[in-house]
């Protein structure tokens, strides 16, 4: 796969705070830092003319949740019918975040492994739980969109220097974030 170039649209999508940026953040730069960030999400009242703009055309979504949070895990929910109803082709990715508080304390998780893999099977979407704190499974996930994307679709080598190149991760993939 290194050194072939896919140009693929993937989307953030998750309840505020969850952690999107964070997670772009760990699988692009490496790091983690402490928020919350400035960055160029919609706000809540420019939201419903924004989202539709934003995930037109995705190949792949990420939706995320996270792990300490229920009421984030029901906003998951939400994404997952929007895009199910606009964006058909689009593939879904749960991404629960914050595992590394599980591990400092168990008992802050808010939102059950099984009870999410029933609905990501249900809905055929791939589950994981990752830190973008620690790097726990942030690498696997985006590695896991992309070939995905490269086995379902009729990829496009891209010749020009944009797009993704699968064996170099610091060039970053299209992306950005939505929340609400
Ligand atoms: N412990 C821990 N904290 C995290 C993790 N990911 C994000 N955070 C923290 O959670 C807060 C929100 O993270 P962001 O990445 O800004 O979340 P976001 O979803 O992009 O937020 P919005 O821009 O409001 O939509 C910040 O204080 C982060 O430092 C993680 O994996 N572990």
């Amino acid at each position: 796969m290194s050194g072939q170039r896919v140009d693929v649209k993937v989307v953030m999508l998750g309840k505020e705070y969850v952690g999107k940026t964070s997670l772009v953040e760990r699988y692009v730069h490496d790091r983690f830092l402490v928020g919350p960030y400035q960055n160029d999400t919609a706000g809540s009242e420019r939201y419903e003319a924004m989202s539709r703009i934003y995930y037109r055309g995705a190949k792949a979504a990420i939706v995320c949740y996270d792990l300490t949070d229920s009421s984030s895990f029901e906003r998951a929910k939400f994404w997952v019918k929007e895009l199910r109803n606009l964006e058909e082709g689009c593939q879904i990715y749960l991404c629960g975040t914050k595992s590394d508080l599980l591990e400092e304390d168990r008992r802050r998780r808010r939102v059950d492994f099984h009870d999410v893999q029933d609905y990501a099977d249900n809905i055929k979407a791939q589950l994981f739980e990752t830190s973008s704190k620690t790097g726990q499974s942030v690498d696997e996930l985006f590695q896991k969109v992309a070939e995905d994307y490269v086995s379902v679709a009729a990829f496009q080598v891209m010749t020009e220097d944009k797009g993704v190149d699968l064996g170099q991760k610091a060039n970053p993939y299209f992306y950005s974030c939505c929340h609400h």
